[in-house]
């Protein structure tokens, strides 16, 4: 038996019993719980490497890792680094990245241009992550903030998120991401129809096989804060995204976003944030049995790790605890900037 923490309370040196009348009970649970092998035999859901996506922010460059402060242990990696952070992946086992730029403020404007130049960080990072391991998996984000000066997911006029305008350049965004080898579109930004107009495009363009994966049922929330300091977004932003994304307090709405963006044809949906949306998770996983995913994002990382750092958790026991509530609520994966730990750590245990 692995014991970590020193001898089972059961083993220590026998005190004198407190007498107590035994209770008369037919069902004492407690039974499949005390040995280690019964409490593997009686498990119902487990963490594994298969379950993991772990996204990476990319910055210009070359041999450079840049810490994030808000995002304890990640780091901002130039593309050569994105390579190395690959084999690590492969290595790993981890079945597929999710790539996120940090562009230079200088190439960020109103319209997000550089969102569908064929020559922008993340398409230069695709093409040097397939060149390597065509096997791994690469998802790319689709959305303007990493690009627009204003730091919204969408074109904005007279204060407004345009839709119809914003769709028709995630589509050009999309394209030259699958274009770069790109497996996995993943539309963060919540216009409406976005869903469907990228598959048309891309399925117009010889890329039937290029699979989405919708931000399906993504929330206003509070927990992007880190991200958008990584992205270096934070400080550009001007307001909030409530007029796009979900309000917090919303669940039926979650099964209608889920139910047209699979209409329009995603083949998998993802909600986001993760721990304190898992309500979310299970309804939509009962009501549509489909390939089913969680952000874990960076606020929750931050909280895990800034309190593990602090020594007010054990982070290992968190992070791995963390991750199994995802698929206790039934999601059959989760984004999570813990995945080369997690699978290091599953790794060791065999
Ligand atoms: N559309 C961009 C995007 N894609 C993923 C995240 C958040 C991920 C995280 O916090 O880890 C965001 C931030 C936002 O919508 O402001
Ligand atoms: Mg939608």
């Amino acid at each position: 038996m692995a014991i970590k923490f020193g001898r089972p309370i059961e083993m220590r040196d026998p005190a004198p019993r407190p007498s107590a009348p035994a209770l008369d009970l037919t069902v004492r649970p407690r039974r499949n719980r005390k040995t280690e092998w019964a409490r593997r035999l009686v498990r119902e859901n487990c963490v594994t490497t298969d379950d993991l996506i772990w996204p990476l922010f990319v910055v210009e460059g070359s041999n450079q890792r840049v810490p994030i402060p808000s995002m304890p242990g990640v780091e901002r990696l130039s593309i050569d680094q994105v390579v190395r952070a690959a084999e690590r992946a492969v290595r790993l086992e981890i079945p597929c990245l999710a790539l996120f730029p940090y562009t230079d403020p200088t190439l960020r404007d109103e319209h997000g241009t550089e969102a569908t130049n064929a020559e922008n960080l993340v398409c230069r990072t695709v093409r040097a992550i397939k060149n390597e391991f065509p096997e791994l998996g690469v998802l790319c984000d689709v959305a303007l903030d990493p690009f627009t000066s204003h730091g919204h997911d969408g074109l904005i006029q007279d204060g407004c998120i345009l839709n119809d305008e914003t769709v028709a350049v995630l589509v050009r965004q999309s394209l030259v991401q699958a274009e770069a080898g790109c497996d996995v579109i993943a539309p963060s930004d919540m216009m409406d129809g976005r869903i469907g107009a990228i598959r048309a495009g891309l399925d117009a363009a010889g890329f039937q096989d290029v699979q989405i994966m919708a931000y399906a049922a993504k929330y206003a929330s509070a927990f992007y804060g880190p991200f958008r300091d990584a992205i270096g977004s934070a400080k550009a932003l001007t307001g909030d995204k409530r007029t796009y994304q979900m309000d917090p307090a919303n669940t039926d709405e979650a099964i209608r976003e889920v139910e047209l963006d699979l209409a329009e044809g995603a083949d998998m949906v993802m909600v986001k944030p993760g721990m304190p949306y898992l309500d979310i998770v299970r309804r939509v996983k009962e009501t549509f049995a489909v390939p089913t995913f969680a952000y874990q994002v960076s606020g929750e990382y931050a909280m895990i790790a800034a309190a593990a750092n602090n020594g007010w958790l054990d982070g290992e026991r968190a992070m791995m605890e963390s991750l199994l509530g995802f698929k206790r609520a039934g999601a059959d994966g989760v984004l999570t900037y813990f995945a080369p730990q997690a699978a290091e750590k599953l790794k060791k245990q065999g």
